[in-house]
């Protein structure tokens, strides 16, 4: 291999060093030469550092990928080629699980448990789902009979890659945010430049590996490391891209559809949420409360799924919050290496910050603090890390903690009456990313979770996810699926080629 990053295995040491950028199938440091850290929230010092690219290298990264996606090397390779290198990279990934599940909890705290067991292996399946649906592209055709002459004749439609795709993708899912685009993207014949966020360039570095040993040719993936502060610009207002893809603030993607109205892009947007789950009387207390606590606390509330809403049915209120709290504070807060932990460190200093505003907001509010409110001390850590115990508020839904995303372990339980209270609560916000339904009432269960404005709604689970299953927002959560085949969509546009009529044919 010739990539400048290498492999490391001891726990604590990045598992990719010398990070570079990946343009057109080589390593290479930025054209300034400048680098930039990452910090492990554990223990508030440099993993490593990793080239930080400015805009000459965007601009490098985007041509490198428009003359691969122009010589339609790529999109034309036989699709069973396709698939097959797609399918290596799954395999790489497998093979390499630990080094890409300990890339992301070193930079961004995310417990080792749920990076190996959820992370890693939905990672290799976005490959091989893709991988399949590479070699079996969609398309059709029909007979028609159009004015002015009414001969009969066929039409069919094709549907063709996009072309560049920009991924821009966000800190609280690394890899499997940017898989999410990259392998529908790589399937479907496009070539990619992708960002990763500035606090988790890792595991893009081990990605870009993997592509590298899987034989994925030059230019069809791009990695450019960099501050989307100062190189965003240029990758979504460049008229060489034709689509971006991007996860992360509502904030940043607004200003991304804007920006990227002059050149007329496909955009897709995943931003985020204030997902309400409800919790009814009559639903199973024992799993309802281990969903609600999962619902939160999974990521340490750093996922805009996050149910940080609990809508609770007046009569179990005090019955849930007293488990709520038994819940929480068995929950094992620590080194996210340890494999028994469950709450890690916020991703960075900001997050934990963001966090303490938000407590600070609540209880000025007047919401009733349950449990937590404060920075945590793990043992063992010397005082170290971006901890934040769970944290459980009693309030309203007009309270800032009920209506802005924290993205982090706090939860506003919220009380309400009957079934069209907890609807018309559930819908009183501009997010629309996620919901919950806890009941044993089938009915009840179906009429609210069609009733519910929201991309997704689990009932009796959460936080579930799978490749197959599309996924995205409604309202302000953004638009565009990813997953499923329907993800296909987002990196394809239709041409429809008009055949000569069929007499015309036949003579
Ligand atoms: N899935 C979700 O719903 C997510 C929601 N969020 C929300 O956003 C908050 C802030 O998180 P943060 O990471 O700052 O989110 P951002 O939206 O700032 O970051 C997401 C990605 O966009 C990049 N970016 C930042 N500014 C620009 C720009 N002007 N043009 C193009 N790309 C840009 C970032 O790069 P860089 O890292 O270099 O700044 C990163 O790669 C969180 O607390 C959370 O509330 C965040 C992430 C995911
Ligand atoms: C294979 C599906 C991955 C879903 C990751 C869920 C996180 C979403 C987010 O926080 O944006």
């Amino acid at each position: 291999m010739q990539n400048a990053a290498t492999c490391a295995t001891d726990t604590r040491t990045s598992p990719v060093e010398d990070c570079q950028l990946y343009i057109d199938g080589t390593w290479r440091e930025s054209a300034s030469g400048d680098r930039m850290e990452t910090v492990d929230p554990t223990t508030e010092s440099v993993v490593t550092t990793v080239a930080k690219g400015g805009k000459d290298d965007v601009e490098a990264a985007i041509a490198a990928a428009r003359r691969r996606a122009d010589d339609a090397e790529w999109a034309r390779m036989p699709a069973p080629e396709r698939q097959g290198l797609m399918m290596t990279v799954a395999d790489i990934v497998e093979r390499h699980a630990d080094d890409f599940a300990r890339c992301e909890t070193l930079d961004m705290g995310k417990p080792i448990q749920f990076a190996r067991s959820i992370d890693a292996v939905l990672l290799a399946d976005l490959f091989r789902f893709f991988g399949a649906a590479a070699a079996d592209p969609d398309g059709d055709a029909r007979t028609v009979s159009p004015p002015p002459d009414h001969a009969a004749r066929q039409v069919m439609s094709v549907r063709e890659p996009v072309g560049v795709v920009a991924a821009i993708t966000p800190f609280n899912f690394p890899l499997l945010l940017s898989a999410t685009k990259i392998a529908p993207a790589m399937a479907a014949g496009n070539t990619i430049v992708h960002k990763p966020a500035s606090a988790t360039p890792l595991s893009a570095v081990r990605l870009a590996m993997a592509f590298e040993e899987a034989g994925v040719p030059a230019g069809v993936y791009n990695l450019v490391t960099g501050p989307g502060s100062e190189i965003g610009d240029t990758l979504v207002t460049h008229s060489d891209v034709d689509k971006i893809a991007f996860t992360g603030s509502t904030g940043v993607g607004k200003g991304i559809i804007a920006k990227s109205a002059d050149t007329v892009k496909k955009v897709t947007m995943e931003l985020g949420g204030k997902s309400a789950h409800i919790i009814f009387a009559d639903a199973d207390m024992n799993s309802a409360v281990q969903n609600a606590i999962f619902g939160i606390f999974y990521n340490k509330g750093e996922i805009c799924t996050a149910g940080s809403r609990l809508l609770v049915e007046r009569s179990a209120l005090e019955e849930v919050l007293a488990a709520l709290v038994a819940a929480a504070s068995a929950l094992v807060i620590g080194d996210p290496l340890d494999a028994a932990t469950f709450l890690g460190p916020m991703a960075d200093e900001g997050q934990l910050k963001k966090v303490e505003s938000y407590v600070r907001k609540g209880r000025e509010a007047g919401a009733d603090l349950r449990y937590g409110g404060e920075r945590a001390e793990p043992e063992g850590l010397g005082g170290k890390g971006w901890f934040h115990q769970p944290t459980i508020f009693l309030g309203t839904n007009d309270m800032a903690i009920a209506q802005e995303e924290i993205f982090g372990p706090v939860l506003a339980v919220i009380p309400f009456d009957d079934e069209a209270e907890a609807i018309r609560i559930a819908n009183d916000t501009t997010f629309g990313l996620a919901s919950g339904v806890q009941t044993t009432d089938m009915a009840k269960a179906l009429r609210v979770a069609n009733a519910l404005k929201a991309g997704t709604c689990w009932i009796n689970s959460y936080n579930y996810f799978d490749v197959s299953v599309p996924f995205g927002g409604v309202k302000q959560s953004g638009f565009g699926r990813e997953c499923g085949r329907q993800a296909l969509e987002n990196y394809t546009q239709t041409k429809s080629i008009w055949l000569p009529s069929i007499a015309e044919a036949a003579s």
